[in-house]
């Protein structure tokens, strides 16, 4: 239904973007992933149709996605896409300012789609209130329940939940994802935050300096990442040399929580231990390799001379890289 065939876009002389290539299906949604200025904003602006390619193209249901130079209005008509400032009407209620961005129907189906929205977005109470009044996360809210209000079949987000709190956020992401499956909408959404990536994407996108690095399920690549890049996108991650394993070369890439204190394994030196909420998180120098060494553990230790770490044999081959 999208597809992307190797596009490149610079701003000026600069390639933003390379050769990027990658397709969605209807209903599917894919997450976007990458450190700031690596391209995320740039790809979804070309999705939608606001920039002229330098190469490739973009098809929607198999037809030419125009830049500006060849597209009076600008932006995909099926698409909708949600920029990181938004602009909403302050004087106006939050219920005013969704109906607007309503088709023209009967009333009724209005007032039950603005009801519907007002749900997906949790702010029922606050139907009436004026937008000038709503602090940042209300109104990205709303700014949600605009791009929603139109049915796009394809939606494209970035960063949307950047001004939301982590309390509102989990609730937020749990409602807007499960009412795009329902209606079948496909998503494409930027983020810098894994937590985003891991529950609600079918497939994750990783892009560094323009180009995609990796592309997968989220528990593939949380599994078998590829790089440290992608591996520290999720987590802090340990790249540990490959030699302290008996292996001769490469680094192995382990996760804090995938290391069990035991009663042999590697010899670590514990420095610093900070309290986690279920847990500690640990920082410790290994005494092989004098590398620092990071793992977490259910109770408190104390800077002492020595704990032994174990890793599996399993994780160890399959997290070489
Ligand atoms: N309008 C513009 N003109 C010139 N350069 C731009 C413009 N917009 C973005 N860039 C540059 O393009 C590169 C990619 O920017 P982009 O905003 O796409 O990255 P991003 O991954 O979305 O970053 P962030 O996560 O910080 O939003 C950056 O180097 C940025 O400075």
């Amino acid at each position: 239904m999208l597809q992307v065939l190797n596009i490149s876009f610079g701003y000026s002389q600069k390639t933003t973007l390379h050769h990027i290539d990658f397709s969605i299906k209807k209903g599917e949604h894919a997450c976007i992933i990458g450190e700031s200025g690596c391209g995320k904003s740039t790809l979804l602006k070309a999705i939608y149709g606001l920039l002229d390619l330098d190469e490739g193209e973009i098809l929607w249901q198999n037809e030419k996605v125009l830049g500006p130079a060849f597209n009076l209005v600008p932006g995909h008509q099926k698409m909708k896409y949600l920029a990181q400032e938004f602009d909403l009407m302050p004087f106006t209620s939050v219920k005013e300012n969704i109906e607007k961005f309503l088709s023209r129907q009967h009333q009724n189906k209005n007032n039950k789609r603005t009801k519907e929205l007002l749900e997906v977005i949790d702010m029922k109470a606050f139907a009436d209130k004026k937008v000038k009044l709503l602090s940042g996360g209300q109104k990205q809210r709303v700014a949600l329940a605009q791009v929603l209000a139109k049915e796009p079949e394809l939606l494209l987000l970035d960063e949307p939940f950047n001004f939301i709190d982590n309390f509102r956020k989990n609730k937020l992401r749990r409602n807007l994802f499960t009412y795009l499956k329902k209606q079948k909408i496909s998503c494409i959404f930027a983020t810098h935050d894994s937590t985003d990536m891991l529950a609600f994407s079918d497939k994750t996108l990783v892009m560094k300096n323009g180009k995609i690095v990796a592309e997968n399920t989220p528990e593939k690549l949380y599994d078998f990442p590829p790089s440290y890049y992608v591996a520290s996108l999720f987590n802090e991650v340990n790249a540990l040399e490959a030699q302290l394993f008996g292996i001769e070369k490469g680094t192995v890439l382990i996760y804090p929580s995938e290391i069990k204190v035991a009663k042999k394994g590697l010899k670590a030196s514990v420095k610093k231990t900070y309290f986690n909420g279920n847990n500690y998180f640990i920082e410790a120098i290994l005494e092989k390799n004098e590398e620092k060494i990071l793992f977490t553990h259910q109770e408190f230790i104390s800077a002492k001379p020595s704990v032994y770490l174990d890793i599996s044999k399993e994780l160890i081959k399959k997290r070489r890289v």
